[in-house]
């Protein structure tokens, strides 16, 4: 296993909108702890990560609260307007050579093999960068745009795959990829689509669909059931 310093980043600025909870859904709780103490815990936990940058909203007003607030493996970093800025500030902590293994707060129920599959892959001097994904299995199909939704066509699933987190690259790659693409406009939803934008080949790790993005109500008893059985 490699001894490459490997950082985790933790986008966690979100508001969480399509929860419609009264509070932003990493501080929703499951069991004992909030989302994001399960999320940035298991992180801090693995051995191949050395050090964790979580990126807070400026207007946060839940984190002090939380007992690892001051964990002195944890920096905290102002997020920005989206998801990809959240990311970029806090990849001014991480030095270029360092690899930054970045992954939503909303997503606890990752698995601790899964992590370390993906950060097996450094040893692999042909490795570029990477992310967790899944193979899509239902039938894909495009809307056309307007109410009520219906079918314009159905996409080919062959080669199709659910981008997950977290997403593996060198940090001053990922920096430098990130404002270029955000410069020309291209739409980043994900650090590997910045990096394809770059031209960089981004390998798909083959992962546990287990490990879900909490995102809308139904899916908390889902995140409740796989981090209650430790399903993986
Ligand atoms: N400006 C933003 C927006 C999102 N995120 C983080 O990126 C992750 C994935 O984003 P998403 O699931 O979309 O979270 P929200 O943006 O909070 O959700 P919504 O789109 O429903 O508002 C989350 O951990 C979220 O906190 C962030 O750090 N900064
Ligand atoms: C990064 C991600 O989780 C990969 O699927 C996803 O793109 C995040 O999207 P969101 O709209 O910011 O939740």
């Amino acid at each position: 296993m490699t001894d490459t310093a490997i950082v985790a980043v933790v986008p966690a600025a979100g508001i969480g909108s399509r929860m419609q909870a009264d509070r932003p859904k990493q501080y929703l709780t499951i069991g004992s702890l909030t989302i994001l103490e399960h999320t940035l815990l298991k992180l801090a936990a693995h051995p191949a990560i050395s050090r964790v940058v979580v990126a807070l909203s400026p207007d946060d007003e839940y984190f002090e609260q939380l007992a690892l607030h001051n964990a002195d493996w944890l920096t905290k970093v102002y997020g920005g307007e989206t998801r990809a800025d959240s990311v970029s500030n806090a990849l001014a902590q991480l030095a270029d050579h360092e690899w930054a293994l970045v992954h939503d707060a909303a997503r606890p129920c990752v698995s601790n093999e899964d992590i370390a599959n993906l950060v097996s892959q450094i040893d692999n001097p042909l490795f570029s960068g990477g992310i967790l994904a899944t193979p899509v299995k239902d039938t894909m199909k495009r809307a056309r745009p307007g109410e009520p939704a219906l079918v314009l066509k159905t996409e080919s699933r062959d080669n199709l795959w659910h981008a997950l987190t977290p997403q593996l690259f060198k940090a001053g790659q990922l920096r430098e990829a990130l404002a270029d693409a955000l410069a020309n406009g291209i739409e980043v939803t994900d650090e590997a689509s910045a990096m394809e934008y770059a031209g960089v080949p981004v390998a798909l790790i083959d992962s546990n669909p287990a490990n879900i993005k909490i995102t809308r109500p139904a899916d908390l008893p889902v995140a409740q059931f796989y981090l209650q059985h430790n399903l993986r």
